[in-house]
């Protein structure tokens, strides 16, 4: 998959195409229609046998339109809307009925959607969106639903007439007795393109279009990918309209976020190591993962043991001296040394070959603010987790001071809430104009701010570094793994992190990588999981990825 894109840079690329003189907004429009006509037959090819109508031709004058097959699509006041129109034409030319439904005002809709509008008005009819209308929707026979109300320009609560109509279509038709099927164009409305987030609605149980399949142009948006949006795109496909990628600018480019795949493992996870001797242990690293004390280990043991299984060559757990008793019983591959306080990590850390450090899973909020000043000082690369976050929640400007570049923060929305407060505070709120703040720009933020990588986790996980560099990991459509959100599997999210860090990964590439397998361990094993299988699983996964590896 390529770069994800904001609305922005969509409309700066699409600007520049149009202003370089190779093509005009009105062809841009022509061929979203045509991508969305073609996506929605190669995703339902039963759909295509248009009655007794040949794909293409004009339909059958005479009309036997028993076989028919029918079509919705509602129009928006924009050139989403505009596409929509193309889309109608396109599909009447196949053979189709097709009924077209305007919220807005013709009059006011922009030049190309202006043009298409007229097209089609040349060859059927425009009603007007009403609240109604999903009681007509809802009594009729159709086999396709177009949602072309609000794409990329959605930047406001919508009123009742959007809202309520949209609900109550998707509301009562959900599930498998529904007979049509649904294709967004670019979004889903009551989706913001850059969030992904849920478009603010005065109404209890809102759900925007929850469609089957969406289709975008040129790349996905990053918005697919984050928070609601994920819910109710269906699955997204990604048409062409001869866009070329060129034309963002260095600095544009440096703020594109871009989905982790296993290139991020193939670049270098079969053969990374520290030395040339790739047989020893010693040049596979060596983690070292804080404990807490007595009846508290287990996360720490489930990091440990993530971070074995993917590859760190040794794996050390620094205990207190009231847990040695405990986690000696249970442990096997795993080494134990004593780590009583903030002295104790100190004359470890003197041996350099630990080159690896994970705070925070089950430490103990106390034990972390007493070891992180010197586990930190140590300049290993180290995760911090946890704990390791919420021991600072009163103070984040203290953890800040003494993090370094090498360390990777793993919060979830809470922690990220209490180490980013004012950050937090702008991802809740709901904009109401301007560009959306997104979780994406948010963890830039937060990165730049850390001076360190920041991964927030999630089913939508961005990981972002201090110079902007992003990524977004998303366990969503295909990739879905629910039965990830079990107790424990962030500690072992951590533990990848830090064995990769060990074995001499970057911290952006550990934690990006890490994040990958993590979701790719979770989906191989499936429903049932817990987070003791997650390590388990990575043999298989590393094996099906680099069989030679
Ligand atoms: N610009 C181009 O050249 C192309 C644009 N394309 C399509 O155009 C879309 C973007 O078009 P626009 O920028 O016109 O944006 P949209 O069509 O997404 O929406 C903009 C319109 O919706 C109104 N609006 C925004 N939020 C609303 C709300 N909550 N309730 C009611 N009305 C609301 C705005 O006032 C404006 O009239 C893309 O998503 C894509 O589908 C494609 O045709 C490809 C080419
Ligand atoms: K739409």
């Amino acid at each position: 998959m390529s770069d994800l894109l904001t609305a922005a840079q969509m409309r700066a690329i699409e600007q520049a195409a149009i202003e370089s003189g190779d093509v005009t907004g009105l062809e841009l429009m022509e061929r979203a229609g045509q991508g969305v006509v073609e996506a929605i037959f190669e995703e339902w090819p039963e759909l295509d046998e248009a009655g007794d109508v040949a794909g293409g031709q004009p339909p059958d004058p005479r009309g036997i339109s028993g076989n028919r097959k029918r079509a919705v699509v509602l129009c928006g006041p924009g050139n989403n809307g505009g596409d929509g129109f193309v889309v109608a034409r396109l599909l009447q030319g196949r053979g189709w009925e097709v009924e077209v439904f305007l919220y807005g005002d013709a009059e006011k809709l922009p030049p190309d959607a202006k043009v298409n509008y007229e097209r089609w008005l040349q060859i059927g009819a425009v009603a007007e969106y009403t609240s109604k209308l999903h009681m007509h929707v809802l009594k009729g026979d159709f086999d396709l639903v177009v949602d072309a109300l609000l794409g990329t320009g959605a930047s406001r609560a919508l009123d009742g007439v959007l809202g309520n109509t949209l609900t109550v279509l998707s509301a009562s038709m959900s599930g498998k007795e529904r007979k049509h099927k649904r294709v967004a164009i670019d979004n889903p409305t009551g989706t913001n393109s850059d969030t992904g987030v849920q478009l603010d609605f005065d109404h209890v149980e809102w759900t925007g279009f929850d469609a089957d399949l969406t289709v975008t142009f040129h790349r996905s948006k990053v918005g697919h990918w984050l928070d609601f949006a994920a819910d109710v795109c269906g699955k997204i496909i990604v048409k062409d309209i001869g866009l070329e990628a060129k034309p963002l600018t260095k600095a544009g480019k440096s703020s594109l976020a871009v989905p982790v795949d296993e290139r991020v493992w193939l670049l270098d996870g079969p053969t990374r190591s520290l030395g040339k001797h790739v047989g020893h242990k010693y040049s596979h690293g060596h983690a070292l993962i804080l404990t807490g004390g007595s009846g508290k280990t287990g996360a720490a043991r489930l990091a440990a043991r993530g971070a074995l299984r993917v590859g760190a060559g040794l794996v050390t757990l620094g205990v207190p001296p009231s847990a040695q008793q405990e986690v000696a019983c249970q442990i096997t591959a795993l080494m134990l040394t004593r780590v009583g306080d903030a002295t104790a990590l100190d004359v470890i850390l003197g041996d350099n070959r630990l080159n690896a450090l994970c705070l925070g899973p089950g430490m103990g909020l106390e034990r972390a603010r007493d070891l992180a000043p010197v586990a930190l000082a140590a300049k290993r690369a180290t995760v911090l987790d946890a704990d390791a976050l919420s021991a600072f929640a009163d103070d984040p400007e203290a953890l800040f001071q003494m993090l370094h570049e090498n360390c990777v923060l793993t919060p979830h929305g809470g922690e990220f809430a209490k180490l980013f407060p004012d950050v937090g505070a702008k991802l809740a709120a709901v904009p109401t104009k301007g560009p959306a703040y997104s979780k994406v720009d948010a963890t830039r933020e937060a990165a730049a701010r850390a001076g360190c990588i920041v991964l927030y986790k999630g089913a939508d996980t961005v990981i972002a570094a201090p110079d902007g560099r992003c990524s977004v990991n998303a366990a969503v459509y295909e990739r879905a793994a629910p039965w990830l959100a079990t107790a424990g599997s962030g500690d072992v999210l951590a533990g990848f992190i830090t064995g990769l860090l060990a074995r001499g990964f970057a911290p952006m590439a550990a934690a990006e990588t890490g994040a990958w397998l993590h979701v790719e361990s979770a989906r191989a094993f499936g429903p049932g999981l817990i987070a003791e299988d997650l390590p388990e699983m990575l043999p298989q996964v590393l094996r099906a990825l680099a069989p030679e590896g």
